[in-house]
Parts: C-alpha cells; structure tokens; sequence
C-alpha cells in the first residue's frame, strides 16, 4: 500500500443508479459530505443531468457553492426517448453494464492521471460510494483499488428479506405455490419469523421459477455482494429497524445509518456558520407544480389525504379508474399525483373520457399534479393522510412528517416495506394486492377519520423519533460524523492502482 500524499481533503465519487428515488437520496448524501468539506464528484447520466438542469436549476446553483463539488456527465447508453420507467427499467441495467461501464473505467483512470499532475490541487477519488445495485461500479472500484462503499436506497427490512432469499430457498420455504400460498408465514428470515409472509417479500419472489429469474437474481446477487464492500450505508435509523439492522450486522459489521437523509440535511444546517444546506432540498427529474401549494392552504386542518405511486409505477387504466372512484366516493379532499404518460392504454379513446361523477367530484374536494414537491406536501398542515406506493423514500418522508399511510405496494421492496408500516410500526394500514374501489373508499376514511387517532399515537411518537436521531447527539447525525471520519482516513491508495491494471 503506498499512501496519497497530496494535501487537500478526500475525494469521494458518488454514483447513484439513475432514477428519482436514487439520486435524490445519494445526492442528498453528496451535499452533507460537501458541506463537511469533503471533495465530492457526483456522477449523474447524461439524461437525468439535463432534467436536473431544467427542473432544478435553483438546487444545482447551491450546489455550486461548496467548494470541490463536481458534476461529472456520464452516459446512460439509452436513446432520448426511452421511459426509464415501468418494466422498462430492467432494461437500464443492460446499458449500464455494456455502455456506461467501459466509460466510468475510462473515466477514473483519466482522473487518476490528470490528479497525478504536479500543481493539481485535488486528490484523486480516495473513495467511492456507489449504489449498491451498480455492481460494475463495485467491481471496477475494487479493481482499481479503491474504496468502495455501498450505499442502498432501500430500507434495513427489504435489505434484509432480499439477502435472506437465497437461504429461503434452500430450506423449500420458496417458490410461492400459487395464490392461496401467499398468507403462508415464513421461518427463514431471521427477526421476522412471525409476521413476514409470502406476499410482503420483494414482488420479484413471485415468480414461478425463482431460481432463473433475471431480475430477482440480479438484486439477490448484488445484495450478497455487500459484506465484501468496505461498508454499508443505509438511508434509515435505529430507532426504526434496529431489530433488523442486528440481523444485517451479522453478515454486514460495518454500517452506517444515517437516514432519513431529509431531515438530516435539514438540522445539520441548524447552527451552522454556511446557509449552504437546505432545508427542503428539491433534487427533481420533473417539472413541479408549486400551484397545488395554494390549492392545500386553502384546505382545513388535517382533511387531505396525498395520493402518489412514486417516480416508476406505471399504472394501468383500469388501476387509475378504481382508485379515482375510492377516492371521489370517499367525499374526502384529494392531493393526487398522476403524470398521464405513467398510464397505460392512454390513447385518447373512449375510455379516456372522464365520467361526469369523476369530473365533478375532483373539481369539488381534488387537485391533480403532474409533480408535486413531495416533501413540503407532506409538511403542509391540510395533509391528513398519504395513499403511497410504499417507495422507501416516500416512507421516510412520511415518517418524518408524522403522516399516516395507506400503503398500495406496486414492486420490488416495497412489498416488504408496506407490512412493516402497518404490522411493525402500526403507522398505517396495507392494501397489498387489492385494487377495488370500495375498499380504498373505506380505507382512506378509515385513515383520515375513523382510526385516525389510533395512527396519530404511532405517527406522531415516530416522527419525534427521528427528528431526534438526525438533530445533533441523535444516532444517525453521530454516524455520519463517523462515516466521515472514516472515509477521511481512507486516503491510503492501493498500489493495484496503476494504469498496469487498466485492461
Ligand atoms: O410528485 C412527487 C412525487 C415524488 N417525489 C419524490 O420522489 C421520490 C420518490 O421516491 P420513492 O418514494 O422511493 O419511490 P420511487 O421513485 O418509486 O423509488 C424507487 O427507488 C426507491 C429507493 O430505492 C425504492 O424504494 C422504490 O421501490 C423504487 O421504485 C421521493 O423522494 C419523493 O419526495 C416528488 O418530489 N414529487
């Protein structure tokens, strides 16, 4: 091992996989280590930096404010028009791999160079937090003798029930034997052995034939490639999923919580000599609709219930249909995010006609948004309830806020996120698998009125939970401290690291 030399603070890559829920998180990481005074380069694809460049230009100017934080374009080897959405985002891995991969090698041994230049007065990357479902960012990071540390946008629960599957398997606990297999508890997912059944694990688990499942494999393999990392980021707290966190800890000794990365970002800048931190960071790939702001002060207390499935989901119509039904027939105010191109079989047809009981009820008591600038909804005092997809940053802002969930889990981790909400943390209600107009009619007055004060108790008692941990002394503000301790004695380079080993 030789040691790095040069004067100057770490410089620590961040790559996110690029989607919404990613990149928000992971950037909102980048501008806590920035703020440290951390060299920070933040790799984005070429696609997401020209919508962060429309859409949140206010955002990416503040970021220009710390001194040694880059931008770094790489390609995401997609044509313009691809959704980078729906089923469609398994497709991104393949352009990942076969094209952004060569150019992020490429890309590092050129900065690894150029730094080398006497006069330079930046280190080379002493460091990489990469997505820990980018393995080519892992591998290619080990090869060059880097660092590399893991940052999963998924919580310590869905973390956990994607490592615990392969072990499921082997004790003939999986495959799912059709529907009337899916209530069945599951005894191989340590700390969870009472509760987790076979609907709340990852949605690709239910496919037939597991063990050939492209995608369930590819977040299986990625997730059991994490005890090889340095360490394990994870956007959560202890308070929330200590109980879990135990259980990774066996496999994963290092890990730093230090979620939710929101709230931290927000009390971090309390105090603080710069006013560079935000509070309501916005980092958005859409264009947002700031007029639903208006339309919620002129709402009573508590009488709103959001509606949101994310930045992925795409729904069909019929799912669309149901959910506006329930949700004008419940005769409660509606805060509804549904961009038109995330529809199915949206043709401009007869079907996309709305029906005039539709039409009426949403000019009364609804507003529909294309995007909404989430974190501030959630705050606003109107907002009664959040009818979500379950997507884990949307949990934690919801968490934060101290708003009750009705939870409608669409894929991936949050099947297992929505059970924990509401058998673990009583923080709201699942209606995993049921799309019916009746029942959401039902659960978002159950939600916001009938059982409103039996979630109040949880929701409110939570969200001072992690408030704390993320003001100062808390557990996740004492981690990060830790996380950037830790990475600032990572300046010790590896003698691998030389162009001798760029093949
Ligand atoms: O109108 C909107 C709607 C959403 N958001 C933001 O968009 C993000 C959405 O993230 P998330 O709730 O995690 O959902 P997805 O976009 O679906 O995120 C993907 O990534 C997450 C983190 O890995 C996973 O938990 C999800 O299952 C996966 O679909 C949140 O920060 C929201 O605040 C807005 O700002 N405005």
């Amino acid at each position: 091992m030789e040691e790095d030399t040069k004067a100057g603070p770490p410089h620590v890559l961040i790559f996110p996989f690029p989607v919404q829920g990613h990149v928000n998180s992971m950037l909102k990481l980048a501008e806590l280590l920035a703020h440290a005074g951390l060299h920070i380069t933040f790799l984005n694809t070429d696609h997401n930096h020209d919508r962060l460049v429309r859409y949140s230009p206010d955002n990416l100017a503040r970021f220009s404010g710390f001194p040694g934080f880059q931008f770094k374009i790489i390609p995401d080897g997609l044509p313009a028009d691809h959704p980078r959405a729906g089923e469609r985002v398994m497709e991104m891995f393949n352009s990942l791999n076969s094209v952004t991969k060569p150019l992020f090698k490429e890309m590092l041994f050129t900065d690894h160079e150029l730094q080398s230049i006497p006069g330079s007065n930046r280190r080379a990357v002493s460091c990489i937090i990469a997505d820990g479902i980018l393995s080519f960012a892992i591998d290619v990071g080990n090869e060059l003798g880097i660092p590399v540390i893991h940052f999963r946008t998924i919580g310590a629960c869905s973390f956990w029930a994607y490592f615990c599957i392969p072990d499921l398997v082997e004790a003939g606990e999986l495959p799912i034997r059709g529907n009337e297999d899916m209530d069945r508890i599951l005894k191989r997912v340590p700390g969870m052995e009472t509760f987790i059944r076979c609907r709340d694990l990852p949605s690709f688990c239910r496919t037939k034939n597991i063990l050939a499942d492209p995608n369930l494999q590819l977040f299986v393999d990625q997730t059991r490639q994490t005890p090889g990392a340095r360490a394990l980021i994870l956007n959560t707290f202890e308070e929330l999923e200590g109980p879990v966190l135990s259980q990774i800890r066996t496999q994963c000794p290092q890990i730093y919580t230090i979620g939710p990365l929101h709230a931290l970002v927000k009390y971090r800048s309390v105090g603080s000599k710069t006013t560079s931190l935000q509070s309501q960071s916005l980092n958005s790939l859409f264009e947002v609709d700031r007029n639903c702001m208006t339309w919620l002060d002129a709402q009573p207390l508590k009488s709103v219930i959001y509606v949101s499935f994310g930045s992925i989901k795409k729904m069909t119509n019929e799912e669309m249909r149901e959910f506006w039904y329930g949700l004008v027939n419940s005769k409660k105010r509606f805060l509804w995010v549904i961009r038109l191109d995330m529809v199915d079989g949206k043709d401009g047809g007869d079907d996309d006609q709305i029906p005039s009981e539709l039409a009426e009820g949403t000019r009364e008591r609804g507003y529909i948004a294309d995007w909404v600038p989430q974190e501030e909804v959630l705050a606003h005092q109107a907002i009664g309830g959040f009818f979500t997809h379950s997507g884990w940053n949307s949990t934690l802002e919801s968490i934060v806020a101290g708003v009750p969930m009705l939870c409608w889990p669409c894929s991936a981790d949050q099947q297992p996120n929505s059970r924990f909400v509401s058998e673990v943390w009583k923080l709201g209600m699942d209606m995993k698998d049921v799309c019916n107009r009746t029942v959401v009619e039902k659960m978002v007055n159950d939600l916001i009125v009938n059982r409103r004060d039996e979630f109040m108790k949880s929701t409110v008692e939570m969200a001072r939970l992690a408030r704390e941990s993320a003001s100062k002394g808390g557990s996740s503000y004492c981690n990060l401290d830790r996380l950037i301790k830790d990475i600032s004695l990572m300046g010790v380079r590896s003698k691998e690291y030389l162009p001798s080993s760029i093949n």
